[in-house]
């Protein structure tokens, strides 16, 4: 397939795009302290252009530092000082023929009163965020007309800064959102009540910038065209901003300048629309975009879920979207585009919607370091991780385990030029993610485990498969380092009563089909994501799912996320849950559970489940130590993780060999 509709250029006003494919904005906290753009950043940007994508939109940028912060190293353009460095940005993705817009953004409410220094939120009505839960007040008339000028002095700086042009961010909740819906705006005067009334701010924003910098300098917008309130699980009474109305207020604010439309759905409390989890199929909320296709003269750019060029060029063909906007795909694979071009698509390195990065965006936002991807360890560390060095010369290393961590480290090494065996006790690839791919809706998993086999393959590592390593087999090897990523097993604990009975079994026995269950009722010991995973496979064979869990409440350590997606689904299905009870006794029809308080009650169940968690065995891990000079536990062996930490552990292990 050659692509020609993606690869095909294309005019947003006055610029022109090499092709069809836009980096969609993720916040990626790689500023520096200050807020102003940091050489990490444009390392990370220009990677993108040099793969080739059309057009790049940065992270949400500030239009304001005092009521527009969200996180700590979030690029700014509310001051002057930060022209010098968006002008090297600019510099570095146009080196590769690139273009690149700010995403201007203001947060309204949904942001931290800490954040802003322990202020009020400001929004169009004072409406709290039922998730962020931040004080907030409504802004006054005249705090409105400051906020239109913060935008347009904005869009002013990036111009300046030799910037291609700026994305207005109207969608995910944010101010411009919050002044597009009516759950958030109820204001009387200018800014409410008519669809016009809402839209009114950026129409104003629209203008200042066309006044200011012309008309020819792009402008376009970003909007969630459904903020899809009836599928969140926080209880609203309204339907909020949907798509019939989204399309009224696109084909208002067109006329006054906008160039494109970038077409999202969601805000903060219906997120799993706006980044999803892995359970959404490629492409679900095209038909946004579509219908504001429809309905305006200016290219219209669909995103969620594409991973494919297949998929993008079909949807461009069909001219159901005159362009695609690829987040998470770009971050997992910087080379999408290039990839492609070639007709390498084999070679891509697809996103698989674990949302690890916008959990580490949150949580390393905290830190002050940027955000992470699970399956590109470089994803944000160009800067660091920036010499493609060829220095093996050949030399052996021998790596354990085929498990994500023993493949991220084969890969690295075979690129650095080692001769790479990889040893692997059972006959296929992937460790653990053998077992990650079989709950319903997590074939995305498969997408990673083919990536790296395609790849080794073609970097000529020897995979030995069904090959316990062995001290002896190693040493024949006389290698030159030996990697050991042997993983983890379930941990089954020997205390509880019963534990061992012919009723009770493992996650992995069941999603190995080691045990087949149907027509059960089955108690999951266990609420973690392996554990709601496993009732849910269980659920669809036909069992009846008690899920137990020892803490207060269920998925306790899991991101919130992916749980509450999978949750959702298995209250669908009747799924009880049981936080607060510990299992203390496991009888051949019944399990003994205490209370928080103390208090002991059976429930009647056929079979046990355990899902407590992996813990690492490192015997093999330990004798190769001691008999090898050079010797380096990754993944499980060294830490349990998730995938993350097995891939991260890999390559940078590889990365750092010396
Ligand atoms: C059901 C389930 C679902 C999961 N879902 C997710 C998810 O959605 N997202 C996520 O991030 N993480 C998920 N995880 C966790 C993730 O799969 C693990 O964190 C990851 O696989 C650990 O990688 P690893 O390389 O350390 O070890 P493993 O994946 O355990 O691989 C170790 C490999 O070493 C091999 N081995 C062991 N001993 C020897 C030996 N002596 N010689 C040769 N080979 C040997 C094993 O056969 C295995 O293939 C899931 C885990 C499970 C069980
Ligand atoms: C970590 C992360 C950060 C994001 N930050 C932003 C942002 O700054 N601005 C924005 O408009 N969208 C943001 N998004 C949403 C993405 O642009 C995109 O719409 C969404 O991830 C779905 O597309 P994808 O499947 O191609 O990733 C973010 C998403 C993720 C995962
Ligand atoms: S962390 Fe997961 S969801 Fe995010 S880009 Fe990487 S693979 Fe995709």
């Amino acid at each position: 397939m050659t692509f020609e509709n993606l690869l095909s250029p294309i005019n947003i006003g006055t610029l022109k795009l090499r092709n069809r494919v836009i980096m969609g904005a993720m916040g990626c906290g790689t500023a520096n302290d200050n807020a102003t753009v940091s050489e990490c950043e444009c390392a990370y940007y220009a990677e993108r252009a040099k793969g080739g994508v059309g057009l790049i939109i940065t992270e949400v940028t500030r239009v304001n530092n005092e009521t527009g912060v969200m996180s700590p190293r979030q690029t700014s353009a509310a001051t002057d000082d930060c022209i010098p460095g968006l002008a090297k940005l600019a510099e570095a993705v146009h080196f590769y023929n690139g273009a690149i817009f700010v995403q201007l953004h203001h947060p309204g409410r949904q942001t931290d009163n800490m954040a802003i220094g322990g202020r009020a939120t400001i929004s169009p009505s004072g409406i709290p965020s039922m998730l962020v839960q931040s004080e907030c007040r409504e802004m006054t008339n005249a705090e409105i007309k400051s906020f239109v000028q913060d935008y347009v002095d904005a869009a002013e700086r990036a111009y300046k800064a030799g910037i291609d042009g700026v994305e207005l961010h109207g969608a995910h909740g944010y101010m411009l959102n919050q002044f597009f819906s009516p759950l958030t705006n109820k204001r009387t005067d200018e800014y409410g009540g008519s669809t016009e009334n809402r839209a009114r701010v950026v129409k104003e924003i629209i203008e200042g910038i066309r006044e200011r910098v012309g008309r020819d300098y792009p402008v376009t917008l970003r909007i969630s065209a459904d903020e899809f309130l009836r599928e969140s699980m926080f209880p609203f009474q309204e339907d909020g901003l949907l798509l019939d109305e989204a399309v009224e207020i696109c084909k208002y604010l067109v006329p006054f300048g906008l160039d494109a439309i970038n077409v999202s759905a969601g805000i903060y409390e219906t997120m799993n629309q706006a980044w999803e989890p892995i359970s959404f199929s490629e492409g679900w909320k095209i038909y946004l975009a579509e219908a504001i296709k429809k309905a305006v003269d200016v290219p219209v750019f669909g995103v969620g879920v594409i991973r494919n060029p297949e998929f993008a060029e079909k949807i461009i063909a069909e001219g159901r979207v005159d362009g695609v906007t690829i987040a998470r795909g770009l971050l997992a694979d910087p080379d999408w585009v290039n990839k492609a071009a070639a007709g390498r698509v084999d070679d891509i390195r697809r996103c698989i919607s674990c949302l690890n990065c916008m959990d580490s965006m949150i949580i390393n936002g905290m830190k002050g370091e940027p955000f992470s991807c699970a399956i590109n360890p470089r994803a944000a560390r160009e800067w660091f991780y920036n010499d493609a060095r060829q220095d093996g010369n050949g030399r052996l290393v021998v790596v354990v385990g085929a498990g994500p961590s023993g493949l991220a480290a084969a890969q690295e090494l075979a690129e650095r030029q080692f001769k790479v065996i990889l040893f692997e006790k059972s006959g296929e690839l992937g460790g653990q993610l053998c077992l990650a791919n079989k709950p319903p809706h997590k074939d995305k998993i498969n997408w990673l485990i083919s990536y790296y086999e395609t790849q080794l393959n073609k970097l000529g590592v020897e995979i030995r498969l069904n090959t316990p390593a062995t001290i002896d087999a190693i040493k024949e090897l006389a290698p030159y380092a030996v990697f050991v990523g042997t993983g983890s097993e379930s941990i089954v604990p020997q205390s509880i009563k019963g534990v061992n009975n012919a009723n009770v079994c493992t996650s992995t026995d069941i999603l190995t089909g080691k045990v087949n269950l149907t027509g059960k009722k089955v108690a999951v010991i266990g609420s973690g994501m392996t554990g709601v995973e496993t009732a849910e496979l269980l659920e669809t064979q036909d069992n009846e799912v008690v899920v137990v869990e020892m803490a207060d409440r269920v998925g306790p350590d899991a991101s919130w996320q992916s749980f509450s997606d999978v949750q959702a689904r298995l209250i669908k299905f009747g799924t009880v849950f049981m936080p607060s009870h510990k299992l203390v006794e496991i009888g051949a029809t019944a399990i003994k559970l205490e209370k928080t308080s103390g208090e002991c009650v059976d429930l009647p169940v056929d079979y046990v489940v355990l899902s407590l968690g992996v813990k690492a065995d490192k015997t093999l891990a330990d004798e190769i130590a001691k008999v090898f000079d050079k010797v380096v536990n990754i993944g499980d062996t060294a830490q349990i993780g998730r995938i993350a930490n097995a891939v991260e552990t890999g390559y940078v292990a590889a990365y750092q060999l010396a």
